[in-house]
């Protein structure tokens, strides 16, 4: 029997394995038709494609011209009603059976009648899906490893339905992509999955029994066994959703409890941490998809919501205990301050408190705010304000003796202490010029104005404005990122920021050139040189 000459692919799916397939079926010279839930997404993946074939140019493992012919090959499209004319569909949706089977029906439905059908599952039954066709011998599984382009593996999964010349086609496609085939028969977790997903579900195990942490076993595994990765970084690689919706084809079809999926894995996805593609599994992970080692980031809550955080002698006695602490903390490269609750950040030092305060009492009182202050400003790392909601007062002070500040698009600014009659006592006449200018700052502390957080954004009192719900994961986003880079080069940039503003320039300039040479012979220096230069990211320890 004749089969198709495949010339134009379509996948449906762009998500990190859709993509990877139509980068792959792409440069393999075949015309590719990408579609996700709505072509937005598809029309996002093919730019996100033809820039990483932009940078396999600028390392010089593509010419210009192949990116360019390649990049012209990829057609992101509305959806499977534009597969009619493709020879292949490639089906790489999330893992979930229901979905996939309605997906093939609708697959099935627009592709012309002697077109193969095949699909990227990881663990669901080929034979299951084949059955929704009308074309149940011209569809297989055909597996491809994470990253797609890097990996040379595609397992080829035979239905029971399916037809031989529909697997020796789909041999060749792989094999014109540059892919060794495996072939397996449609069993639970075919051959690859079979032996890998129990694995990675033995080191959650381990994890959740108290056996190790996350970094020993993965450090156990890569020296010990000699994988290029760990387990449970694999498992974020892959996807915790996708781990565990295969764990439990694994468990439910093959009927054995050893293939149960562990309960932390299960909690993990509930919780959204479904690994490297969220930003968060077991391990954080910055935007780039660099790793960012856990308990380098900080958080102070100011907790006082029913006073809307108001400071009093209490909270700023504890923050001055808490902000020594932090200064002790050699792991910690950066800290976040924020307020309990979504009202406020802070509406200022306590009225009540204050209403029968002494002069003597007050400057003592404004001492200890400009000490936690002055803490803040000279700690080696980072403070970032995530402001989310009102920074009135002791409030604003408090976020302006932070390095920068976001704020939630509810947020609202201002030092409103001329309306009781006292003046900012806590740096917000100073620190406010600084960051707005004098001629701002004079209005706000002599009108006593409350701004929002567009005119906070538009003053550069606040470098970004975020939604309320979104406010904590950007400035935790933001300092994950700051953990990453070399800790004594962060620390020696806020030295010489903050001392520069104080002193001319030529004496400013001065500092800089000093804290320059002197990180020079540091092991983060060369650590970061000769990560840049063996391109790879670099791992700094903070000496
Ligand atoms: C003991 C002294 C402190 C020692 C620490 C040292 C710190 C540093 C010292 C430096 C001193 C100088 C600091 C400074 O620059 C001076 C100031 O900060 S003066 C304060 C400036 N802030 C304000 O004027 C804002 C006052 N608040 C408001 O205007 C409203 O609350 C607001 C518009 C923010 C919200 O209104 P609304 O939604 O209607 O809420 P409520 O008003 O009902 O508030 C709920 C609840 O919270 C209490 N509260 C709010 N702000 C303060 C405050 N600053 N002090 C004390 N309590 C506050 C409010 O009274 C309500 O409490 P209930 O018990 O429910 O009535
Ligand atoms: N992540 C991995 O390491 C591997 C995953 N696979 C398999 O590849 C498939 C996709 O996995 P990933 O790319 O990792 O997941 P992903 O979460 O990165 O991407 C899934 C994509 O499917 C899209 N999608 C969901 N519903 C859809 C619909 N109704 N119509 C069109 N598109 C829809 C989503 O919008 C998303 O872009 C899964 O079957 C998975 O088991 C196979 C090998 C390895």
């Amino acid at each position: 029997m004749m089969t198709i000459e495949i010339r134009t692919v379509g996948v449906l799916g762009a998500g990190q394995m859709g993509s990877g397939i139509a980068q792959v079926a792409a440069t393999a010279g075949y015309t590719v038709k990408l579609a996700d839930v709505d072509l937005e997404r598809a029309t996002k993946a093919t730019s996100k494609i033809a820039a990483m074939l932009g940078k396999l140019v600028e390392k010089g493992k593509l010419t210009a011209e192949a990116a360019e012919a390649t990049a012209k090959r990829l057609i992101p499209v509305a959806g499977i009603a534009d597969f009619g004319d493709c020879d292949l569909v490639i089906e790489a949706a999330t893992e979930n059976v229901d979905l996939k089977l309605k997906l093939f029906a609708a697959c099935d439905a627009a592709m012309k009648p002697d077109a193969l059908l095949a699909s990227n599952t990881s663990s669901i039954s080929v034979t299951k899906l084949a059955a929704v066709t009308k074309r149940p011998g011209k569809v297989l599984g055909m597996h491809f490893m994470n990253p797609v382009p890097l990996m040379r593996l595609v397992e080829i999964v035979k239905a029971v339905q399916t037809e031989p010349e529909t697997y020796t086609t789909i041999k060749e496609a792989a094999e014109k992509m540059g892919k060794t085939v495996v072939t397996s028969n449609d069993a639970p977790g075919f051959l690859v999955n079979r032996i890998l997903i129990p694995m990675l579900c033995e080191a959650m195990f381990a994890v959740q029994e108290g056996v190790g942490t996350p970094e020993d076993i993965d450090t156990g595994a890569k020296l010990g066994l000699n994988p290029p990765m760990g387990p449970l970084e694999l498992a974020d690689l892959i996807g915790l959703d996708t781990v565990l919706a295969i764990a439990n084809v694994l468990y439910t079809d093959i009927g054995d409890t050893k293939y149960r999926a562990p309960t932390l894995l299960k909690n993990l996805v509930r919780a959204g941490w479904v690994g490297k593609k969220g930003g968060r599994g077991f391990y954080v992970y910055d935007e780039k998809g660099q790793k960012v080692p856990e308990g380098f980031v900080g958080t102070i809550t100011l907790n006082r919501p029913d006073k809307l955080n108001a400071l009093n002698a209490e909270l700023v006695g504890e923050l001055h205990r808490v902000l020594a602490e932090i200064r002790r903390d050699k792991d910690l490269r950066a800290l976040i301050v924020t307020g309990a609750g979504d009202k406020a950040f802070a509406a200022g030092a306590d009225i009540a408190a204050m209403s029968t305060m002494t002069g003597p009492e007050a400057k003592a009182f404004g001492e200890l705010g400009h000490a936690v202050g002055a803490q803040m400003e000279t700690l080696a790392i980072p403070v970032i304000a995530a402001v989310n909601g009102f920074a009135l007062g002791g409030g604003c002070e408090m976020a302006l003796a932070c390095d920068f500040i976001h704020a939630s698009t509810k947020a609202k600014f201002g030092q409103p202490e001329v309306n009781l009659g006292v003046i900012p006592g806590f740096g917000g006449t100073n620190r406010l010029a600084r960051r707005v200018g004098i001629g701002r700052a004079r209005e706000l502390c002599f009108t006593g104005d409350v701004i929002g957080a567009e005119e906070a954004l538009r003053i550069g009192l606040v470098n970004g404005i975020h939604a309320p719900e979104e406010l904590l994961g950007k400035v935790k986003e933001i300092a994950a990122k700051i953990a990453t880079k070399g800790p004594l080069a962060v620390a020696q940039a806020k030295r010489v920021l903050l001392r520069g503003l104080d002193v001319p320039l030529p004496t400013a300039n001065e500092l800089e050139v000093q804290a320059f040479a002197a990180l020079f012979g540091s092991e983060d220096q060369r650590e970061g040189m000769a990560a840049f230069l063996g391109k790879r990211p670099a791992n700094f320890v903070g000496r």
